[in-house]
């Protein structure tokens, strides 16, 4: 059993617009920089719960209100379900990702605590039974359970969620050629807030187009058709409902798409968009225009990114 280590969570897309709550994809700055959040385990006499990091001043005050709290918590009844001895100890979650950004926050946290805690334990449980828990304690604070930034923060890649228990994702091939500019603007959208927006029924059209460019985008994937795969990525499910809760999405949807994005959609439920890019040049252009309109305060930032495949892991 080890006696210190830190687990390393990346950011994510949630829904990649034509998987709503069923797409992911985890994110790397092609410029190395490591987007996520970070825990730290540790053995200690007593449970504390210590943060820093750019965003730690936004998380809820008290130990007991983080959701690294929350996961801990989780991990020890699961041990103790198992029959397995539990330790206290100290954790230090070094938060890098804003709160209600988009990216994953939650996930990132919940999930780089899962990996640390079961890295630290040797390995007491299989990565489906781990995304399960995570997935749980996801859905306690975003107001439900979904697997779509969980997922893909912890195994890395695009994964798509089958709504069985086992297996909960399955991993879904990238176009390794390209590019994903995103950009954060700075604000916080609460994806509690943002689903209650959706209508809880859809019309069978919606549903029709929803169900074929799902399958269009993941047949793509597979058979590496890239003009299928960009011409049926769009978002009929959140977009049209969360587009008014960010300001100046329309006119960067339309900048993107008109120099050169393969497409341009919301990351999870926002601030954060992405812009799909064939291409380096292209990502950079896009973000550039980004950083310079879609960006409200010193909060926000830009990057352009591959589609991770480490995952997550200890650092
Ligand atoms: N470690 C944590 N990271 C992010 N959010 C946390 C954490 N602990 C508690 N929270 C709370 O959980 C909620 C997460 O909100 P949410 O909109 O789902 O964020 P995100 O979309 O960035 O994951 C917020 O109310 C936030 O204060
Ligand atoms: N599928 C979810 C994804 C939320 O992602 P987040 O990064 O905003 O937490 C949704 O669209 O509600």
């Amino acid at each position: 059993m080890s006696q210190s280590l830190t687990a390393f969570s990346p950011a994510s897309i949630g829904n990649v617009s034509v998987g709503f709550d069923v797409l992911g994809a985890s994110l790397a700055p092609v410029d190395g920089t490591l987007l996520g959040d970070q825990v730290t385990v540790q053995e200690a006499p007593e449970y504390t719960l210590t943060v820093s990091g750019r965003f730690a001043d936004r998380l809820p005050p008290g130990t007991d209100n983080n959701i690294v709290t929350t996961s801990y918590h989780f991990f020890n009844e699961a041990l103790v379900q198992k029959g397995l001895p539990v330790k206290t100890l100290a954790l230090h979650l070094t938060k890098n990702l804003p709160i209600g950004s988009g990216l994953g926050s939650s996930a990132s946290s919940i999930v780089a605590a899962f990996y640390a805690l079961n890295a630290f334990y040797d390995h007491p449980f299989d990565d489906n039974s781990l995304l399960f828990m995570m997935g749980e304690c996801e859905g306690q604070i975003s107001g439900a359970v979904h697997y779509d930034n969980v997922a893909p923060a912890l195994f890395g890649g695009m994964t798509l969620m089958t709504g069985l228990d086992s297996p909960i994702c399955e991993n879904v091939p990238v176009f390794a050629d390209w590019y994903w500019a995103i950009c954060y603007s700075g604000i916080s959208v609460s994806t509690s807030a943002a689903r209650k927006i959706l209508p809880t029924e859809l019309p069978m059209a919606t549903t029709l187009t929803f169900g074929r460019q799902l399958a269009s985008f993941i047949h793509a994937s597979h058979t590496q058709n890239a003009p299928l795969a960009a011409a049926v990525l769009q978002d009929v499910i959140a977009e049209p409902y969360r587009q008014s809760l960010l300001p100046h999405f329309s006119e960067s949807r339309e900048f993107a798409l008109a120099n050169g994005a393969l497409g341009f959609g919301i990351s999870g439920s926002g601030p954060t968009v992405f812009a799909a890019c064939p291409d380096r040049a292209t990502a950079e252009k896009v973000a550039d225009y980004l950083t310079k309109h879609y960006i409200q305060n010193e909060d926000g930032f830009t990057h352009v990114c591959h589609i991770d495949t480490a995952g997550s892991r200890v650092l």
